[in-house]
């Protein structure tokens, strides 16, 4: 099979977790993408979705699906979200779309985190992809060093084929920390928190994954954590 198969594997497989006449979290990327196509086809069960970024919240639109703003929004049954690595706890590196600040403040009010994500993306130590990190422009060269302090090498996300800051749907910077070797999740999650000018960090460990459903050859696997 192949990694957009797989995607649409978990995908399909996700639509279990949708509670019907519920407002349903909706994570950013091209596995949520498949999700989506496919939460189009059930559309009349749910009341609607919350969208992590403003592409997502057109893709849902798209398919006619409700869209409401999260301040509307007392409670939220599950998050269907990709990941760019998993470990075998549910802890995940997020935002290699950006969107990480928006996916980290939907999922924290629904009560599952549903996690969708091909085999490629289950590690056993997290860090082999670039760690996202979100500042406030003004605070990018302060906490860049902070960052490089902490072991990694940051660099700053720009937009395909230019050298202009990419910025995120809440007018933030993104920081890519290369290099690290992530042994404690959490404690590099509270610790990144910490410094003054960060908006959100990639790292969801804290709160993780209750559930991942794992594209591999064999069929979805389904993690329980
Ligand atoms: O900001 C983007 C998100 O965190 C995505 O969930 C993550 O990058 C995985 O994306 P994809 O499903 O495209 O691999």
């Amino acid at each position: 099979m192949t990694q957009d198969e797989l995607k649409q594997a978990v995908a399909r497989a996700a639509i279990d977790y949708v509670v019907d006449g519920e407002i349903i979290g909706v994570g950013t990327g091209s596995t949520a993408n498949f999700f989506i196509d496919e939460l189009a086809k059930i559309k009349d069960r749910i009341k609607g979705t919350v969208a992590s970024s403003e592409a997502t919240a057109a893709r849902l639109r798209g398919h006619g699906i409700p869209v409401f703003d999260l301040n509307e929004v007392e409670s939220m049954a599950v998050y269907i979200d990709g990941a760019d690595e998993i470990t075998n706890s549910g802890a995940m590196i997020k935002g290699g779309g950006a969107a990480l600040t928006r996916e980290k403040i939907v999922a924290s009010v629904a009560k599952k985190f549903v996690c969708i994500a091909d085999g490629s993306k289950l590690v056993d130590t997290l860090g082999k992809f670039p760690l996202p990190v979100e500042v406030i422009p003004m605070a990018r060269a302060c906490v860049m060093r902070q960052l490089a302090a902490l072991g990694g090498e940051p660099r700053l996300r720009v937009k395909a084929g230019t050298q202009d800051a990419y910025i995120t749907d809440n007018g933030g910077e993104i920081i890519d920390v290369v290099g690290l070797s992530i042994t404690d999740p959490v404690a590099l999650e509270e610790q990144i928190n910490q410094i003054v000018g960060v908006i959100a960090v990639g790292l969801f460990a804290k709160a993780g994954a209750n559930v991942c459903l794992l594209g591999t050859g064999e069929g979805v696997k389904t993690l329980t954590f």
